[in-house]
């Protein structure tokens, strides 16, 4: 039942809701009492034959008056307690959704999807029901089975009713066993259901890849392991689930045994009336719902527990990155000075990056190359704070980037990763994803600065055709220049591409590095790239490796170190570059 006082919180802020449902609950219970007396009623002046029309009409009329309340109150409260819980799992969806929204990509390193996805609907599913039938059942089964016994014992017999109630603790110890073994299988049933969630997130998305190298047979194999592990694992559930109701309803039969057995005694012994024994076992009839849902209470309860602890464990997982007090909310803007001195991962010991000192004025242009894993996408992370220095700082405008608050660097700086993703929705939708408001004329602007406009005029629907999972299959260069669209849209005060045009023919490039020169002539930009030609323009250039600064100057500078990696790097790809034309020189040297 503790999770009864963990929801208290809930329970205190909708007290209203739920004070008038379970007031109302109280009260249809205490009204199912009548019919089982009216019965009696009935039974005795049939029996004294003293049953007359008036009688019949006044009693009738009573019941049927009861009945209607009956109807209307059990729709109120339904309402009243059904629609709290509904909300209560609203409110916990979208407390995990912007909880999720804020946690940083190592929660997700760490985090299977199909787990986090199994949360957000079994576990908050469970919660709902635990606030919602969960308090209905406790509130029954205790006033309903309470005014029942009570009324049994007063108004017939109380002998005869602590003889039918013998059994009733073998039930209470039954339902607490069955409920500590559901407790635990429900918690594997669970887990296997979110190890399926993620083999079907993970075999979708991977879908191509296992065509491609024809492990269709395998996956589906293994998918079928994990399908079979949820069917095993939820049949024990349910043999458990299923051992509650034959339970008690031997119990409850065993309760009928007695009262019949012993009632008819008291009759002829005269202690009690035939209408009065009716009247007790309509009675015994009306605690078979209550004992019922007392069992089910624990199934309920042990389900929501097990929910709801999951749900808090992930919630309280704190956030990595965090606005300090104070922080600033102006989006930052103008000069940056990089003064790093190290940067670790959580689960390195040796630095990403160390020692990288470099200043940019503000509207300059800085190109980050590198051997792959050098530190390059690690240090444009850092304008994003997506991983925090360890030690030193970067200075952007007039504060550290630390002092800024997340949605002020958000504002200020634009990132098209390395891996572009596009949302199942129309082209101007996901570039339009920053500014939903941004007029039809600048998704154009933008989709021109891309060098991606023609690309999409072509398509059946234009700016409305739909992409993404559900949509059309556009190339992966297309799919980087709709990212990098979407990035401009924003004119963002630093512009932050990563290895983003890895994917554009060498003219493409041209175009877009072009394109960004003379429209973004005040604004910063950050190029991290293999191809040289990409970052060949910036006005400082760092060559990363192991996360360090190997060579740092422009493109003239650093073609006049002699044996210098950029140098030798940029011949090697004009060389490259020549042999890919078939040895025509008659394109500009990039
Ligand atoms: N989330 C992470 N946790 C731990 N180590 C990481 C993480 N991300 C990157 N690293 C490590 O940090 C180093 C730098 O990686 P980074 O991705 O910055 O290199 P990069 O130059 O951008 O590489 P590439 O050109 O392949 O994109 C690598 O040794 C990498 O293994």
């Amino acid at each position: 039942m503790k999770v009864f006082l963990d929801l208290w919180w809930y329970f205190k802020k909708e007290r209203k809701q739920y004070g008038t449902g379970i007031f109302l609950l109280v009260l249809v219970s205490f009204l199912s009492l009548l019919p089982p007396y009216v019965v009696g009623v009935f039974v005795d002046h049939i029996l004294e034959e003293t049953l007359t029309q008036e009688i019949i009409w006044y009693w009738t009329g009573i019941l049927f008056i009861l009945a209607v309340l009956i109807y209307i109150l059990r729709f109120l409260w339904r309402l009243l307690i059904f629609g709290s819980a509904i909300r209560l799992a609203r409110l916990l969806r979208n407390r995990l959704y912007e909880h999720f929204t804020k946690m940083s990509s190592s929660f997700y390193n760490k985090r299977r999807t199909g787990d986090l996805m199994a949360h957000s609907t079994n576990d908050i599913r469970a919660i709902e029901q635990t606030a919602g039938v969960g308090v209905l059942t406790l509130v029954d089964s205790l006033t309903m089975g309470g005014f029942v016994i009570l009324t049994m014992a007063i108004t017939i017999s109380w002998e005869l009713t602590l003889i039918s109630l013998i059994p009733m603790p073998f039930m209470a110890l039954m339902t607490s066993y069955y409920g500590t073994l559901l407790h635990k299988r429900f918690g594997k049933a669970q887990e296997a259901f979110s190890s399926l969630n993620d083999k079907v997130q993970e075999s979708v998305s991977g879908v191509r890849i296992t065509k491609t190298f024809g492990h269709e047979n395998l996956e589906i194999e293994s998918f079928r392991d994990k399908s079979e592990d949820v069917v095993k694992k939820n049949i024990s559930v349910a043999k458990v689930d299923a051992l509650f109701d034959p339970t008690i309803s031997f119990i409850v039969g065993i309760s009928y045994f007695l009262s019949i057995y012993f009632g008819a005694q008291y009759v002829v012994a005269g202690t009690i009336t035939i209408g009065e024994l009716t009247s007790f076992t309509i009675y015994l009839g009306l605690l078979i719902w209550p004992m019922l849902a007392f069992g089910w209470l624990f199934n309920i309860v042990e389900r929501g527990r097990a929910s709801y602890g999951r749900v808090e464990k992930l919630l309280k997982e704190p956030q990595a990155i965090t606005d300090k007090d104070g922080a600033v909310s102006i989006p930052p803007e103008g000069d940056v000075k990089a003064h790093i001195q190290s940067v670790y991962y959580d689960n390195s010991q040796d630095p990403a990056l160390q020692n990288i000192l470099f200043s940019l004025k503000k509207g300059q242009t800085l190109g980050v190359v590198g051997k792959t894993g050098s530190g390059k996408t690690t240090l444009v992370k850092l304008f994003l704070r997506e991983v925090e220095i360890n030690r030193g700082e970067i200075l952007f405008g007039k504060h550290s980037l630390s002092e800024y608050t997340l949605d002020a660097l958000r504002k200020s700086i634009a990132y098209v990763p390395q891996d572009h993703f596009l949302f199942s929705a129309t082209i101007a939708d996901n570039i339009a994803f920053g500014d939903p408001d941004a007029s039809f004329s600048s998704l154009i602007k933008a989709s021109r600065l891309a060098s991606v406009h023609e690309d999409i005029i072509q398509l059946h629907k234009g700016y409305e055709t739909v992409v993404g999972e559900r949509g059309v299959t556009l190339s992966g260069g297309q799919k980087q220049r709709i990212s990098i669209a979407r990035a401009l849209l924003l004119d963002p005060e630093m512009l932050i591409l990563d290895d983003s045009l890895s994917a554009v023919d060498a003219q493409t490039e041209e175009n877009i590095l072009y394109a960004l020169r003379k429209e973004r002539r005040n604004k910063t930009t950050i190029i991290t790239a293999h191809r040289l030609s990409a970052i060949k323009h910036s006005d400082l250039i760092l060559v990363l490796d192991e996360g360090k600064i190997l060579e740092k100057g422009s493109h003239e500078d650093l073609m006049k170190q002699k044996n210098g990696w950029y140098k030798r790097m940029y011949e090697q790809q004009q060389l490259e570059s020549l042999v890919n034309r078939g040895g025509r020189q008659d394109e500009a040297p990039r």
